[in-house]
């Protein structure tokens, strides 16, 4: 998580970065009775190829070198390890997971109370990271107990559902005998179900406040169900017919703004043209849709003229993308420069057409470093859509600089073209602020996990569109590089769609087989991969990888494995400990072994606390064939995103689909959802958690 939330975080909660770090303290015995071979008695052989990527011995890394405990150690540690009982018992591997994911669920496992968590110091932090201090609330105000607040609930409430405290807990038993009396919300005749947990509980007890309909709907495709926790008048009332006033006042606006078409193929040529006059076609005035479709205009734009180059022809989405991708990368800085310079000269121009055109709903989605995010409802049509407002440029920022990364964010996103990605249609602006109107999805994936209504199989469905996503992503030469629960969305009917592609790197391009590694720190900390602390340059794809496998164990577990990982983070050194590695070295530079019998990352059956068992041991069985290998510690032996894609328990998961929206027109896709599980619906007020916090 970005240092902004950190601080934005202990701001809130009048909390310093220790005593955070102090409220999320684990089992420390269990490091203290570690014991810490030799640091000096390293001995690696690393390949040639690894070796050129390694920083010099004296950077960073030695400080990591800490060795880590062995096998032997195992259960004498967990024996001394008080408070955590379940070392001490070894336990069998099964699926009973499900029973004991919270009564068994050790303490040392570090709980997701909230999107917001402490980060490492990390030497570089990017810009869109940082947040004006003046923007960062001076009043420590409690946030659980303002969001209580703001829902018309006692204070207590809102502590039991982001901190789950001992009081909390006490609080949740009592209030379980009021669920019992409602006994409305029990998920227990679906199939698999995740376990009640006390939190569980209190958010049922909410959700009896509001309306509850469950409904059941036959589309070509087979059934459709789905349980509703809302509220009368939620926004599902809003897609409304438009009124004929409305409309006619929204025809008749004049705007300059930039429209994304998707289907006009352009030479590469015209794709870099930097000429004023093409610029300011961006900028032109356009007449509405005459019809309430949703459908949006196939003018050319920023992403026809910059980012979408086209020597391809445009007919399926992977060659879209690859000629955007092609375009971006032999984009020459200079011409890209020149386009987004000239672009931002013109946004002083401003009109009012986000606020015509677009009826502010009042509701914050989601703050990011980015910007916010707000629903909004397109009024020739009353279709509701995400808005997402920029921040404004820093004073250290240059406007270049600032500009240039919203144009590449939008060029990249609009480009996209995939039922498993968000759509981005439009950027527009207004008095110096820039917009983006996305597409709307109901539910953000952290609201969603942290909801503990969803079934096994819906989140084994969730998890393999999510890589179907990165799958898409990949294929052509984009790596996302900020994966996690906060960046997907799903829609009511159960699409996950990834959003945010700020942090995304190109690393290949069109007909190039070689590899444009890349660096620096980008995402959030619990999601990033080791070995993006370790080297300089890395393979983003292995951290794409590496995050499905994080947001994957979060899912089943509600809880995210460490802070981030450094083996000075005691969780993240148990995962590390016991493979018969001397250093964490060792480990991160490990080499492929070409043959998958040969995998051998140290997993012992019988071994649970720690190796790649400190983890498995909390996931389903069917998983860890694949997870061991997603959550390789070293990049070189990570599987692939095809390589997941492979595995047996993978290709069994009945995953819920979105068919035709690979095609621009197609201004209503078919969903087809599958039979084995039905997709949980949340009250909109926990739908997205950002808006939770903004609302504080
Ligand atoms: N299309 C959408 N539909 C519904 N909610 C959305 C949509 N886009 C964004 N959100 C909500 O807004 C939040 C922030 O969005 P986004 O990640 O784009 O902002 P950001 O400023 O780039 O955040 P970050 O700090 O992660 O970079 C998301 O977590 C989600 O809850």
């Amino acid at each position: 998580m970005s240092f902004s939330k950190l601080l934005r975080y202990n701001q809130r909660n009048n909390m310093t970065t220790a005593s955070l770090t102090t409220e999320h303290a684990f089992s420390e015995n269990w490091t203290t009775s570690a014991i810490l071979s030799d640091p000096t008695s390293i001995d690696v052989n690393i390949p040639a190829e690894i070796s050129r990527v390694l920083p010099p011995s004296n950077e960073s890394h030695d400080s990591v070198l800490s060795s880590l405990p062995t096998r032997g150690m195992s259960k004498m540690n967990s024996t001394e390890s008080s408070g955590d009982d379940e070392g001490t018992h070894l336990q069998k591997l099964t699926t009973s997971w499900l029973e004991k994911i919270d009564t068994e669920m050790p303490e040392n496992i570090s709980k997701i109370d909230s999107n917001i968590i402490s980060s490492p110091i990390v030497n570089q932090v990017e810009a869109r990271f940082i947040v004006h201090t003046g923007k960062l609330r001076k009043n420590s105000t409690d946030f659980a107990s303002s969001f209580s607040n703001s829902l018309g609930f006692s204070k207590s409430y809102g502590k039991y559902i982001f901190f789950g405290s001992k009081k909390s807990e006490n609080a949740a038993k009592k209030n379980h005998s009021i669920d019992s009396n409602h006994g409305s919300h029990s998920l227990t005749d679906h199939g698999r179900n995740l376990p009640q947990t006390s939190e569980t509980i209190i958010c049922d007890a909410f959700a009896s406040t509001s309306a509850e309909r469950e409904y059941g709907a036959h589309g070509p495709d087979g059934m459709f169900t789905t349980r509703i926790y809302s509220l009368e008048g939620s926004f599902s009332s809003l897609s409304t017919n438009c009124p004929e006033d409305t409309y006619s006042e929204a025809i008749h606006i004049n705007t300059k703004h930039i429209e994304n078409t998707g289907s006009t193929t352009h030479s590469r040529k015209s794709s870099y043209t930097t000429s004023l006059s093409n610029i300011k076609r961006l900028f032109k005035r356009t007449s509405l849709n005459s019809h309430c479709s949703g459908s949006y205009d196939h003018t050319n734009t920023i992403a026809d003229d910059y980012a979408i180059a086209s020597s391809v022809n445009e007919t399926t989405s992977s060659c879209i993308s690859s000629g955007s991708l092609s375009a971006m990368s032999e984009n020459e800085d200079n011409d890209r420069d020149q386009i987004v310079q000239t672009l931002y000269n013109n946004i002083d121009a401003s009109t009012d057409l986000v606020s015509k055109k677009y009826k502010d709903l009042n509701v914050i989605l989601g703050e990011g470093s980015g910007g916010k995010v707000k629903l909004v409802q397109r009024v020739v049509d009353n279709k509701v859509f995400a808005l997402k407002e920029y921040r404004s440029k820093n004073k250290k920022e240059s406007e270049r600089k600032y500009i240039k990364k919203i144009i590449s964010e939008f060029c990249i996103a609009s480009t996209l073209k995939n039922p498993n990605i968000c759509e981005t249609s439009k950027i527009l602006y207004e008095n110096g602020k820039i917009f983006q109107i996305l597409e709307y999805c109901e539910y953000d994936l952290f609201a969603l996990v942290m909801s503990e209504k969803m079934q096994y199989d819906e989140i084994c469905c969730l998890f393999k569109q999510l890589i179907s996503g990165v799958k898409y992503l990949h294929d052509i030469g984009l790596s996302h590089r900020d994966l996690k629960l906060d960046n997907c969305v799903v829609t009511q009917r159960g699409i996950l769609k990834l959003i945010d592609f700020g942090a995304s790197s190109v690393f290949h391009y069109p007909l190039s087989s070689q590899l444009i590694e890349a660096h620096g720190i980008v995402g959030s900390d619990p999601y990033l991969s080791p070995e993006v602390f370790y080297f300089e340059k890395y393979d983003p794809r292995a951290l794409d990888v590496w995050a499905i496998g994080i947001m994957f164990f979060c899912m089943i577990t509600r809880r995210f494995p460490w802070k981030y990982p450094k083996v000075k983070d005691l969780q993240f050194r148990a995962f590390c400990s016991g493979r018969g590695a001397t250093s964490f070295k060792d480990l991160v530079t490990r080499p492929a072994t070409g043959d998958n019998n040969q995998y051998n990352d140290g997993y012992e059956e019988d071994v649970i606390d720690m190796g790649p068992n400190f983890l498995l041991h909390r996931l389903p069985e069917e998983s860890h064939n694949i997870m061991r290998q997603i959550l390789d510690i070293s990049p070189f032996r990570r599987i692939t995103v095809n390589g997941i894609l492979q595995d047996d328990w993978i290709k069994e998961i009945e995953m819920c689909q979105e068919v035709g929206a690979e095609v621009p027109t197609d201004a209503s896709p078919r969903i087809i959802n599958k039979e084995n599980h039905i997709h949980t619906n949340i009250d909109q007020r926990y739908a997205h958690i950002g808006g939770m916090h903004e609302r504080t």
